[in-house]
């Protein structure tokens, strides 16, 4: 892998298969735009947040001056973009600019935006093309590649939403600079999770030198991104519509995504992770599968990251709820992922209700 100043591409998909595209990972790539567009594109849908005004309006002088005719929708910040109504939005505006099937979509932002973005290229006229530009720490190393979209609901997290894979995903580190240190340790709970499932180099580099793994300009941080997105390119590779081995991804989320919607969405999606990953080392350990030096291991990640290891007591009944509600549930069984050691993962079904209450206590503060 390269740590140079070139772009690095990680393919996703089989050559010659639908759902074929690449991921570049480098500084300075938002050029690259009209390009990863492909052939045939007249209007460009670029929505992003206000953090992002200012680059997507200096994008949609570049794509006009490309022949293109771009149109931006500035969404609200974070989860507020994942939501029903301004979902309806972007469709409104697609409608009235007569969007067709050979226009596209363009995702600027973190991980909620491009999961609205994809969300709506899945489903405007039954699917158009979208190429992601995350400019997050989270969307370059997992939200904006392998093609889940989607929104938010009352009841939950990511409750409606669409397989459908980006024509192209830029990483452009660059874009890290002005990430609030907040958003990027949360990032980098998706990278040291994308460590404990499938590469211990990944959980070395960052134990090596923490400071240094969170230094947007340094190698290690580049590292990092490109070993945690060929992660996900192999695995979504295998398993693009989450019949078994992408379940993997989902270490940590279980009781991540419940924290998340028991705050309402408040929390970080990388911190509710953070905690979410030390419930399921916890549970692991309870049920025999995970070796309590592995959960030391993880404590001390999270640790090291500034991130929550810890929630509060007294909401027990609301997270179950929320758990039950988790889209890896089958029937009134609940799943969970859970690490057999450091890349080996397994599938843990129908825990104890004393288990899954006492891995609780196990977290709370
Ligand atoms: N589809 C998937 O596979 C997948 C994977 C992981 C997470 N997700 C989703 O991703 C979301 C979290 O993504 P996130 O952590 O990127 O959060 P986010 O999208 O909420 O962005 C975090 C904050 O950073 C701001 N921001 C974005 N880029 C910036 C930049 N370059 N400079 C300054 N500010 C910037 C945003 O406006 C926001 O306030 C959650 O909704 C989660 O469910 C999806
Ligand atoms: O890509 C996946 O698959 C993942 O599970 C990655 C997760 O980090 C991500 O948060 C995803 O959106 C969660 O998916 P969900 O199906 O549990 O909503
Ligand atoms: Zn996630």
């Amino acid at each position: 892998m390269s740590t140079g100043t070139t772009a690095t591409t990680v393919p996703v998909g089989r050559d010659g298969e639908p759902g074929r595209y690449d991921v570049l990972i480098g500084s300075g790539l938002l050029g690259l735009l009209p390009q990863a567009l492909g052939g045939g594109v007249r209007r460009v849908f670029l929505v992003h947040p206000r953090a992002l005004r200012s680059t997507a309006h200096d994008l949609r002088d570049a794509l006009q001056e490309h022949g293109f005719r771009p149109l931006t929708a500035e969404v609200p910040d974070a989860e507020g973009a994942k939501t029903v109504e301004v979902l309806a939005g972007c469709w409104g505006e697609l409608g009235r600019a007569g969007f067709t099937r050979s226009d596209a979509i363009v995702g600027l932002g973190g991980g909620a935006v491009t999961d609205l973005a994809g969300f709506v290229a899945a489903t405007w006229l039954r699917g158009v093309p979208v190429v992601q530009v995350p400019t997050t720490l989270l969307g370059m190393v997992d939200a904006a590649v392998g093609g889940k979209t989607g929104i938010n609901t009352a009841e939950g997290k990511n409750l409606v939403g669409a397989f459908h894979p980006p024509r192209a995903v830029l990483c452009d580190l660059a874009a890290l600079r002005t990430l609030p240190s907040a958003d990027l340790r949360a990032g980098m709970a998706e990278v040291v999770k994308a460590g404990f499932i499938a590469d211990e180099a990944i959980l070395d580099l960052f134990e090596a030198d923490p400071a240094a793994a969170l230094d947007v300009d340094g190698p290690q941080l580049r590292e990092l991104v490109e070993r945690s997105v060929a992660v996900k390119a192999r695995v979504v590779t295998d398993d693009l519509r989450e019949a078994g081995l992408r379940e993997i991804l989902n270490f940590g989320h279980t009781f991540g995504h419940a924290v998340e919607q028991v705050e309402h969405f408040g929390w970080r999606h990388g911190e509710a992770v953070a905690v979410g990953m030390v419930y399921a080392a916890e549970l692991g350990r309870l049920a025999g599968r995970t070796p309590p030096e592995l959960v030391a291991r993880v404590r001390s990640v999270v640790g090291h990251l500034g991130l929550p290891s810890t929630y509060r007591g007294d909401r027990w009944p609301a997270l179950l709820a929320a758990m039950g509600r988790d889209k890896k549930n089958r029937g009134d069984t609940v799943r969970f992922v859970v690490l057999d050691g450091v890349g080996r993962v397994s599938r843990l079904e129908g825990p104890t209700p004393e288990q899954l209450e006492e891995a609780y206590t196990l977290v709370t503060l």
